[in-house]
């Protein structure tokens, strides 16, 4: 027993290789398990082996380290997540990059009353500058919006909560939820939500919180036409529908982690979105 379940040279090649081809953990995991090792000490083995390789390849090739980001859940899992006061949906997801779109993330109560919250507090909107980490009107960007405080009142709260819970990621580790209106034509140009660390201004903004590592835009309505959140690198979209949402992560901030995205033109009607940022550490 103890033969079959050492972790030697060899066996760490293989899972290296498993790996490196793409394959999907259940089928590193698998053959452990026929083997006889215990599942607990299958997995940490074969996380551990991996994590190894990443970070050595990372430091090899001068690559920014992968950190810990949100993992709702697996793939081919349930296709419902408990989200403690709300059930949502798993309506799609992929591995890389590794995003999901959720259905039944707000009730379109909710939705109603996060417009109606934001709309006399908009602006047009404005991207953070990371020549000098404060706030600029961006021309790619043609959306209005606002942000809530964090906890800044009760649907605030009762959102974050779920969120929270949803991602298991902690309420302290988000930021306040954006709003954004998209008016006929108006559009975000395809985009990175991590913050580059080689800018000026960005030592500044990741000494609160660190690296964002995943974001959540939900559709508070469902425009007319257009205004899919879109993924142009793996042409993949996500469509605008009241009450669900896209989540996308992202381990580092390189585009390695093909998390280029944007708000495609609304060609009829309006769209609303919240974005929650998801940031490595506390955003005190
Ligand atoms: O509006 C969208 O679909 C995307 C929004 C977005 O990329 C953001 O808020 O960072
Ligand atoms: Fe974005």
């Amino acid at each position: 027993m103890t033969e079959t379940t050492a972790l030697t040279a060899e066996l760490e090649r293989w899972i290296i290789d498993q790996v490196r081809a793409g394959q999907p953990p259940e089928a590193v995991l698998e053959p452990l398990l026929a083997s006889g090792w215990e599942e607990q000490v299958a997995i940490d083995a074969i996380e551990r082996v991996t994590r190894n390789f990443l970070e050595a390849h990372a430091r090899e090739t001068g690559l920014p380290l992968p950190s810990r980001v949100p993992a709702p859940i697996g793939l081919n899992g349930s296709s419902a997540v408990d989200a403690g006061d709300r059930e949502v949906h798993v309506l799609a997801s992929m591995r890389h990059p590794r995003v999901i779109v959720f259905g039944n993330v707000l009730s379109h109560e909710e939705c109603d009353r996060m417009i109606e919250l934001a709309r006399s507090r908009l602006s047009r909107s404005a991207t953070v500058d990371l020549e000098t980490g404060g706030d600029i009107v961006h021309e790619g960007r043609t959306s209005q919006g606002m942000s809530f405080e964090r906890g800044g009142n009760a649907l605030c709260r009762r959102i974050e909560a779920r969120i929270a819970r949803l991602l298991d990621w902690p309420v302290d580790h988000g930021e306040g939820l954006q709003v954004l209106r998209y008016g006929p034509g108006a559009e975000y140009k395809p985009h990175y939500d991590y913050f580059d660390p080689d800018r000026p201004g960005a030592a500044k903004i990741l000494q609160r919180g660190g690296q964002r590592v995943a974001s959540l835009v939900m559709y508070l309505n469902t425009p007319r036409s257009g205004g899919a959140t879109t993924f142009p690198e793996v042409g993949f979209e996500a469509a605008a529908v009241k009450g669900n949402a896209v989540f996308f992560s992202y381990d580092r901030p390189h585009p390695m982690t093909l998390s280029l995205h944007g708000g495609a033109p609304v060609t009829e009607g309006e769209k609303w979105v919240a974005t929650k940022w998801l940031r490595e550490h506390t955003h005190g």
